[in-house]
Parts: structure tokens; C-alpha cells; sequence
């Protein structure tokens, strides 16, 4: 008997298999891949370099250029996926949409993706059109612009290329002597080449929030805060549940509803928040699993990757359960290798309730994050002091 309101999944590998297809394969997607490969869905892995963390879990994989829509397009009509789920921001979203309107269903929604790939689509949505308070901004397509979007936010401020993540691009400007290698930096350092900047008053905020945010059949779940430290715009340390007074908790699913009401679609959002007593500004929304929200891996009964897997599929999230105080703390080594050796893991290890995640990236080019230490303990200084310890243990032959 088949109930056509019942989720279904069939063998991978098989005519009827339930087949995703990832755009973007890194640790996010890994995650995110043996969460539904837990499911039995059969899934393929798309980046733009060979052995990705993701296609080293998947059932398959290509290697293409994400940017480039025709190439895009043909792996997925070659491949014709139930669901496309974008994990980094640099695709050719617009190729997304078209798709879309032909019968593909992208995660959460094309135009979601589309517009948080891009940080003016977000941030004009989310200031100009949802009204929700953000740190001052301008736009700017060249140097000369740029120059007059300084002058009008006012320093100290924060320059980013309007396609990046992970802080590539960005660097905050202090003082005058810094504007000219901040509009250099965002030019060659963002993550799909050149182009246009945004320049963002910067926020003196108390601390800084990921909200995670699930979208899926019943309605909207929260996760408990998540609290972070970044340097140069990357995230350094995370933990889990980040104390907020009940009005900035509030007020902060109050912004987040908003958003990802207004993105729609099924999935996990992350969405990043700056706190100042009991105020609340919106930052950017990650339509997929944040890296700040790796802690979930111990710190929830579901992490993350398995809220979101459970969403896209159209499973229900009855409950999640915060597993006590965590924490995360990356591995990031800088050098040049193409086969790394972690060492001393046993080590990182030594303590209980303490775990880590290498990600199996191929190649170490500059600074990059290769791994995640995770650790639980009696309250978040311990937790973090345990994690930043187990990552700092693991050594880094190249
Ligand atoms: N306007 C601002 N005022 C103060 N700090 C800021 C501002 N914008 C960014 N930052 C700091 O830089 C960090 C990274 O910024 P942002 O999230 O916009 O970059 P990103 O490259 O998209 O990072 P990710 O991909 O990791 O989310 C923020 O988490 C915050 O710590
Ligand atoms: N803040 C966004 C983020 O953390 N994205 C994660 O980093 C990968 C790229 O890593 P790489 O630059 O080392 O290839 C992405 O594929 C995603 O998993
Ligand atoms: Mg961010």
C-alpha cells in the first residue's frame, strides 16, 4: 500500500533510491552526508577539488567549477537529484533558480541561496525589507566608491567581498592607513574573486550569537545559543548554551523567526546575531549548517547536520535535547602540504568527554581549518579551556 503523504526512501543505488546531491563537499556537508547516509539515501558529492571531506563519504562525486552554470547544470541533469543542498556560498545560484522553476527542489529554497550567497541580497532583505536592526552599511563597486562608503559609515568599520566566508576578504579598517590594503584584501582574498565589497559600520558588541534555527514540517525549532570568538573574520572557538538575558534571547528568535520565515524552505539556518545588553542586531544567515555549530556535535542528542538531514528529508523534530555545557576549538594549521599527518591524537584524547573530527582535506594551502577538537564539561570555561587543550594537542607533520 503506498500513502503518497509518507516520506519515502528507497535502496541507494537503485531505481528508487532518494538521491541528493551536494553542492559544496566540505566538513559542513560531511556531516551532513553520514547524517543520510544514516537514512539510507543515496547521495553524490559536487566541489571544486578532488577527495573533498564530503566525496570521501558519499556515494559518488564530480569535480567541477560551482561558478561556472552550464557545468553545474549538466551534473544535475545527468544526475537528476530529489534535492540539491548548497553547502558554500560561491555557486551559480541564479542557475539554482532557473532550475528550481523547472522541477528541482533546491534546500531550503533557491531564492534563499541566492540571496545569502550574496551579502547585499541579505542584507537589503533583512534591513530594508524586514526592517530588523543591522550595523550600518554601504555598497561599493570600485575604488572610488569604496573610498565614499568609508568616508560615510565612518571608521572603525569592517570591509568584506559580498561573496565569501570564512572571513576571506575581510579585514577591519581602524584607521586610515588601513583603507587601501582593506579594498586589496577583498579584492584577492574572497572566495569567488573580485568584485564588490560591503563596508559595515563596525558593532562594539558585548558578544556574538549563532541562533540555530530549523525550519521544517511542523513549524520552527530553536537550539540553544551558541557563543563564539572569530579572528579575521573566522571562527575560532564555539560553545554552547552562550548565557543571554531572557529579553535578548527573545528578541534575537524574534530576528531569526523573521528571517528564515521570510527565506522559507526546510533546513537548518544559521543565523548570527550581535548582542549588546539587551539589544539585538542581525549579521548574516547561513541557509545550512554553521561552522560555529560543529559543537553540536556533542552538545545536542541531534547536531546540526542531523537536524538538517531530518528537515530536508520532511522528518519531524519533535525535540532537541542540549546535552550540558561544550564547546569546540579548531585545528588550524598554516603550510603547504598535500599530505598531512596529524599526530599525538592520542593526546587530544586523554580526557573524558572529549572528541575530535580530522576532515581529510587533501591539501594544506595557507591557513586552513583541517580538523575540530569537541569537548563536554561541568560549565562552558572548562569546556572551552578542554577543547582548545585536545586541538591544540594534535600536531601537524607536513
Ligand atoms: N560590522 C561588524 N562589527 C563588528 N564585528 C564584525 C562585523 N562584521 C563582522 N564582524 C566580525 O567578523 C566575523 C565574521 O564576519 P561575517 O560573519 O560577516 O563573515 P563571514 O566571512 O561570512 O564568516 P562565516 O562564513 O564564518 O560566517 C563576525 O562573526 C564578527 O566577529
Ligand atoms: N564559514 C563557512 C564554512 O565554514 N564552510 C565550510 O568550509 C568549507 C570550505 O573549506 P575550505 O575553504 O577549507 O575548502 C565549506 O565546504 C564548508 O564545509
Ligand atoms: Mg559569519
Amino acid at each position: 500500500m503506498t500513502d503518497k503523504h509518507s516520506v519515502r526512501i528507497g535502496t541507494p543505488l537503485k531505481a528508487n533510491a532518494f538521491r541528493v546531491l551536494f553542492c559544496g563537499s566540505g566538513e559542513l556537508g560531511k556531516e551532513v552526508v553520514i547524517e543520510l547516509q544514516r537514512l539510507g539515501v543515496e547521495v553524490i558529492a559536487v566541489d571544486r577539488y578532488a577527495n573533498a571531506p564530503a566525496m570521501q563519504v558519499a556515494h559518488r562525486s564530480h569535480v567541477l567549477d560551482m561558478l561556472d552554470a552550464a557545468a553545474l547544470r549538466a551534473v544535475i541533469e545527468q544526475e537528476k537529484p530529489d534535492l540539491i543542498v548548497p553547502e558554500i556560498e560561491a555557486i551559480a545560484t541564479p542557475e539554482l533558480v532557473r532550475l528550481e522553476t523547472e522541477g528541482y527542489r533546491v534546500i531550503p529554497t533557491a531564492r534563499a541561496v541566492n540571496l545569502t550567497m550574496n551579502r547585499e541580497g541579505i542584507r537589503r532583505l533583512a534591513a530594508e525589507e524586514l526592517g530588523l536592526p543591522t550595523s550600518p552599511y554601504r555598497f561599493a563597486g570600485d575604488r572610488d566608491e569604496f573610498l565614499a562608503a568609508v568616508k560615510e559609515v565612518g571608521l572603525p568599520l569592517v570591509v568584506k567581498p559580498v561573496m565569501s566566508s570564512s572571513g576571506k576578504g575581510q579585514s577591519t579598517v581602524k584607521t586610515d592607513a588601513d583603507i587601501d590594503a582593506a579594498w586589496e584584501y577583498a579584492q584577492s582574498g574572497g572566495r569567488a574573486g573580485k568584485g564588490r565589497v560591503i563596508v559595515e559600520g563596525f558593532v562594539d558588541f558585548d558578544y556574538e550569537i549563532t541562533l540555530l534555527t530549523v525550519r521544517h514540517r511542523d513549524g520552527i525549532s530553536f537550539c540553544d545559543p551558541i557563543g563564539h570568538r572569530q579572528e579575521d573574520g573566522d571562527y575560532r572557538e564555539s560553545w554552547q548554551p552562550q548565557p543571554m538575558s531572557p529579553k535578548a534571547l527573545e528578541r534575537s528568535r524574534q530576528i531569526a523567526r523573521a528571517v528564515v520565515d521570510d527565506l522559507g524552505g526546510y533546513g537548518i539556518y544559521g543565523v548570527e546575531l550581535f548582542v549588546k545588553g539587551d539589544d539585538v542586531w542581525f549579521s548574516e544567515v547561513s541557509p545550512r549548517p554553521h561552522d560555529t555549530g560543529l559543537v553540536t556535535l556533542v552538545s545536542q542528542d541531534l547536531s546540526e547536520f542531523a537536524l538538517h538531514a531530518r528537515a530536508i528529508l520532511g522528518l519531524p523534530v519533535p525535540a532537541i535535547r542540549q546535552n550540558g555545557p561544550s564547546a569546540s576549538a579548531v585545528i588550524l594549521p598554516e603550510g603547504e602540504s598535500s599530505d598531512v599527518v596529524y599526530t599525538h591524537i592520542e593526546k587530544a584524547l586523554v580526557e573524558p568527554d572529549t572528541q575530535l573530527r580530522l576532515f581529510g582535506k587533501p591539501e594544506l594551502t595557507g591557513r586552513r581549518r583541517m580538523g575540530v577538537a569537541l569537548a563536554k564539561a561541568d560549565n562552558i570555561d572548562n569546556a572551552r579551556e578542554k577543547a582548545r587543550a585536545a586541538a591544540a594537542a594534535v600536531g601537524i607533520e607536513l
